[in-house]
């Protein structure tokens, strides 16, 4: 009964070049039980699984996202490096929830998010049911104040859902944006969240309701498009202005099932790649984000692994543009 494991490399297969062509080559497995965070004068990627789908159980949803972690990260392996020589990838292992405690998961990954922090590490986490968010965002909290650093962290979500839902019966992966609204509170800071894709047909009205009583900024999938870019632009730059630190989720299921099948809950009417990839590069540019990861790959449901791929190449290019 683990609950955090490190990567068996052969998952790290694919072309050998003999010379880092391909991401396979590049990443350096480590055991963060074991081993230290090799240090670089470059940037280190620290990729993190969390291979939990008791998020989604809780939640009503299709499981199967517990193996959403190594399913990326096969595809990942068979991507190009464009990579500078200095800049490291390294796979930092996975958490599970093979126990189904989900709390104890979350308290797991978000110690291990502030350790990679500490170690100068950027974090991307593969996910797992989207209660990621909640451990990933306490792990940056906690490395700040570790650090002594009074600085606020911004969320933007892309995503079809709020997942505000109460937690008062259960937490689930629909609650984690909800929890974090809640300690804001009774830490007296601002809840600071912004959502990219929000599907009318959804969110109920009470998460509508709710979003609004929290100030939470969203636009709606009907406008998430790059008709709409002017606009969406401003807005994230302003969001990017008022925050310290941006710490970027993607919820695979806003994206229009026809990109993205493998997941618990598909959206036919979601959003296309290529909005996205516009939205990260004036995050990116802000140079403010702190930490990102993807939730929601269900490789069960996945047709022909678009969806491993396309979050694979979301993972690429995330690491490439910030060059
Ligand atoms: N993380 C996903 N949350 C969604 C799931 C919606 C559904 O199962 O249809 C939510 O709770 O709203
Ligand atoms: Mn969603
Ligand atoms: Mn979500």
């Amino acid at each position: 009964m683990h609950t955090y494991s490190k990567t068996d490399p052969i998952l790290w297969t694919g072309r050998k070049s003999g010379q880092q062509l391909y991401l396979h080559e590049k990443v350096i497995c480590v055991d963060l039980n074991s081993e230290q965070v090799p240090i670089t004068n470059g940037r280190s990627w620290a990729i993190l699984g969390y291979a939990c789908d008791e998020g989604v159980k809780r939640n009503e949803g299709r499981i199967g996202a517990a193996l959403g972690p190594d399913a990326i990260r096969k595809q990942l392996a068979k991507l190009p490096n464009h990579l500078r020589k200095n800049t490291l990838v390294l796979d930092t292992g996975t958490v599970d929830c093979q126990d189904g405690d989900l709390k104890k998961t979350q308290t797991v990954l978000s110690r291990t998010v502030t350790q990679l922090l500490q170690q100068n590490a950027f974090p991307i986490l593969l996910g797992g049911g989207h209660d990621i968010a909640y451990g990933h965002y306490n792990g940056i909290k906690r490395y700040l104040a570790t650090e002594g650093i009074n600085k606020s962290v911004g969320i933007i979500n892309f995503d079809a859902h709020f997942d505000l839902r109460s937690n008062q019966t259960t937490n689930n992966s629909g609650t984690p944006f909800y929890q974090i609204a809640q300690e804001c509170k009774l830490a007296q800071s601002k809840f600071r969240y912004m959502c990219l894709g929000i599907r009318e047909d959804a969110n109920n009205s009470s998460l509508y309701g709710t979003a609004k009583d929290l100030g939470v900024s969203y636009v709606d999938k009907t406008n998430f498009n790059l008709l709409h870019f002017n606009t969406i632009k401003d807005k994230i730059a302003q969001f990017a202005k008022e925050v310290d630190y941006i710490y970027t989720t993607i919820d695979l299921d806003g994206f229009s099932s026809a990109y993205a099948p493998g997941v618990s809950a598909a959206s036919p009417m979601g959003f296309s790649p290529e909005i996205v990839l516009e939205c990260f590069k004036i995050i990116i540019a802000s140079k403010k984000m702190i930490s990102f990861d993807i939730a929601e790959m269900n490789p069960t449901y996945d047709i022909d692994h678009q969806t491993a791929k396309l979050a694979a190449s979301l993972v690429h290019f995330v690491i490439h543009q910030s060059q």
